[in-house]
């Protein structure tokens, strides 16, 4: 089966700072891989150049075989409104909406009816078990509500693919994981393939690979997480 999503020989470069050195991945249909690395090893820049919200320098992003790092920025915003989900350390839920009207809305984006999203919208808090949070606003949720309602926010829209950078970072251990465990076992009753930045090993255990960065680059020998081991 050719890979979903392919990374070949990325490259960028901050100013003098180069963030990423000639990365390549493949990314299969319904695979979650977790991305690795210390601290300012590129991990982001990496996540931000697959789905398309940072061009990279050099090399090139395929989905579904098609180019996507060199499309006009249009194209590839509707690309992650239809075809990819987001799901950042905060969630970044709007706090004027409920958390319902937050799930619903980029369906609502999409041209579907307030009904018909809202309706989606409470099926999947149900689904992640915070349909008691629908009417709340994002202010009253705690931190492992707020990540569970902004999984359904990213998820409503049945991705193809969902990039999550450190989706777990901002939680305790106990809500972290719960939150690893749905997001795992939605994607895979979806078919959605994952790419998850992660600094911890509680969270790429649920993934099916690691890809480890060290300095930009990929470790081949996974080392670049381990502690001691110099950056
Ligand atoms: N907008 C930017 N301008 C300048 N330098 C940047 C920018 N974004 C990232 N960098 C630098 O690029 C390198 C890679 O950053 P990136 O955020 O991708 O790493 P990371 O592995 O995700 O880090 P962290 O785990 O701390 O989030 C770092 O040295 C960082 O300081």
């Amino acid at each position: 089966m050719s890979p979903l999503l392919t990374a070949r020989d990325l490259t960028k470069t901050y100013g003098v700072q180069p963030a990423l050195r000639g990365v390549d991945l493949d990314l299969h249909e319904g695979e979650i891989v977790a991305v690795r690395g210390r601290s300012g090893c590129g991990k982001s820049t990496l996540l931000h150049c697959l789905s398309g919200i940072l061009a990279p320098d050099s090399g090139e992003v395929r989905f579904r075989g098609d180019r996507i790092d060199d499309t006009a920025e249009p194209y590839r915003s509707e690309l992650r409104r239809t075809r990819f989900g987001v799901l950042l350390q905060h969630g970044h839920l709007i706090s004027e909406l409920t958390s319902a009207e937050n799930v619903a809305l980029p369906l609502m984006l999409g041209g579907g009816s307030r009904r018909a999203a809202m309706a989606a919208a409470a099926t999947w808090l149900a689904r992640l078990g915070v349909a008691e949070a629908a009417e709340q606003v994002p202010g009253r949720l705690s931190g492992g509500q707020s990540q569970r309602v902004a999984l359904a926010r990213a998820m409503v829209t049945q991705p193809v693919v969902l990039f999550a950078d450190e989706p777990t970072g901002a939680l305790d251990s106990l809500a972290g994981e719960l939150v690893m465990k749905l997001l795992s076992r939605v994607a895979r009753e979806q078919g959605t393939a994952v790419v998850v930045v992660t600094h911890d090993a509680t969270v790429a255990a649920y993934a099916d690979r690691e890809l480890v960065l060290r300095d930009g680059e990929v470790d081949p020998t996974g080392l670049g997480v381990a502690i001691g081991v110099p950056a």
